[in-house]
Formats: structure tokens, sequence, C-alpha cells
């Protein structure tokens, strides 16, 4: 009786874990982030900002949430390290690109390696949200001018390059990945918009799992 008991209350109790990675170019913020989250969700606080250097590898964090528990995997961002990020592709519910909205100089740099992470078939059909960080700096472009600037700098690339055919139907599902893109404004180091953006990727961790079942 007892084992059935136990049984039946961690079957109503069990949650669901769910992996988000959080990628983008070095400096974006993504340490930042990840353990703003951490301080935000958890008993235990993430570390402070000072305390942060530039990740080799991963950092990994995990919240709870109702029936959920959400695993992030923070990943280096620098050159030499972007090559490990495909690894994690396969395994991933949802992809958190991290752009650093007040480096203007690098803003093309970013969009060009975003670009080549949507063209990675694994992540197709994976909840993506773009977080235009670095909001609490001055310099830093709003959400709808990193939206345009995005849009532009993607009309452009089309514009130089001569596309093959085969490349033309890869670009018409990145074009509508696009139009649908979610882009939301955070700062990690304040923590303004953190919590809306962790509720985004538990709700469509949440929908796209169903839509799996179904
Ligand atoms: N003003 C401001 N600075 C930030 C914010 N988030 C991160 N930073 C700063 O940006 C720098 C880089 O932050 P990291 O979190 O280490 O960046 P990262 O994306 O993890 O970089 P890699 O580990 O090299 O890939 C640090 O000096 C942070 O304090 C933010 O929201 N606002
Ligand atoms: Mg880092």
């Amino acid at each position: 009786m007892y084992h059935l008991l136990k049984g039946l209350h961690e079957y109503l109790t069990r949650k669901e874990e769910f992996s988000v990675i959080i990628i983008g170019l070095d400096g974006a913020g993504k340490t930042t982030l990840l353990e703003k989250i951490k301080t935000l969700y958890n008993d235990t606080p993430g570390l402070p900002a000072d305390k942060i250097a530039p990740t080799v590898g991963q950092n990994t964090g995990k919240i709870t949430l109702p029936s959920t528990i959400l695993q992030f995997w923070d990943l280096g961002g620098q050159k030499g390290i972007r090559s490990i990020w495909h690894r994690y592709y396969d395994d991933c519910h949802a992809v958190a690109y991290v752009i650093d909205a007040s480096d203007r100089e690098r803003l093309s740099e970013g969009w060009e390696v975003f670009d080549s992470v949507l063209s990675n078939r694994q992540i197709l059909g994976v909840p993506l949200l773009l977080l235009a960080n670095k909001q609490d700096s001055p310099d830093s472009l709003s959400v709808e001018e990193i939206r345009h600037d995005y849009e532009e700098w993607h009309q452009r690339k089309q514009e130089s390059a001569r596309i093959r055919y085969a490349e033309e139907m890869e670009m018409e599902g990145r074009r509508e990945r696009i139009a649908s893109l979610d882009v939301m404004g955070v700062s990690a180091l304040e923590g303004t918009g953190v919590r809306e953006a962790v509720d985004w990727l538990f709700i469509r961790v949440q929908n796209s799992r169903r839509r799996e079942d179904q």
C-alpha cells in the first residue's frame, strides 16, 4: 500500500524537464542572464555580475516551475567555441539567442551568427526567442529597432547573394521564421524583462510538447 501511494504521489507531483540553450556572441550577456535567472527563481542566488568571466565551454542552471523543470545550457560565444553549439541542438526544447543591443558595431556579426543558427535543420521547429539584452544601457537599441536592424540586414544579405534554388527554399523557411520571430528586451544585469522571457520559454516548451503528443 505504501509503495502504491508513494508511486501515485510521485506520479502526481512529477515534473517534466525541458532544456533551453542560451547562445549568442561573446559578451552578449548570456552568463549574466543565466545567473540572474538563478537569482530570481532559486533559493541560492546566482553569481554577481562582477564575478562572471567569459565562458569557456558551458554553464548550466536549473529552475523549477509549476510541473516543469527548465534546464538552461549557457554556451560560450567566443568564435572558437561556437562550433560546439550544434551538439546541443538535437536535445534542446527551446533556444534563446542573446544579442547585445548596445553594441552597434557587432550587430551584423551577431546577425551573421544568428542566421547560421537558423539554418540548422535540427532546430527548425524549436521555439526560438531573440533577446535584445542590455536595455539598461543608454546606447541600447529598442526591441523594434533590433527587429528592424535584423530585417534590414537580412534583406541586404539576400540582395547581395546569388541564390541557388535549394538555398531559395531554405531562405523561404527562414523568412517565415523571421516573420514570426519573437523579440524581447531584457537587462540581464538589472533583471528587467527576465521573468517575462522565462514565462515565454515556459509556455512555448509546454505548447510544443502538446503538439508532439497529438
Ligand atoms: N549594461 C549591461 N551590461 C551587461 C548586461 N548583461 C551583461 N552585461 C555585461 O556584458 C559583459 C559580458 O557579459 P557575459 O554574461 O560574460 O557575456 P557572455 O555572453 O556570457 O559572454 P561569453 O561567455 O564570452 O560568451 C559583462 O561585462 C557583463 O557585466 C546588461 O544587461 N546590461
Ligand atoms: Mg558566458
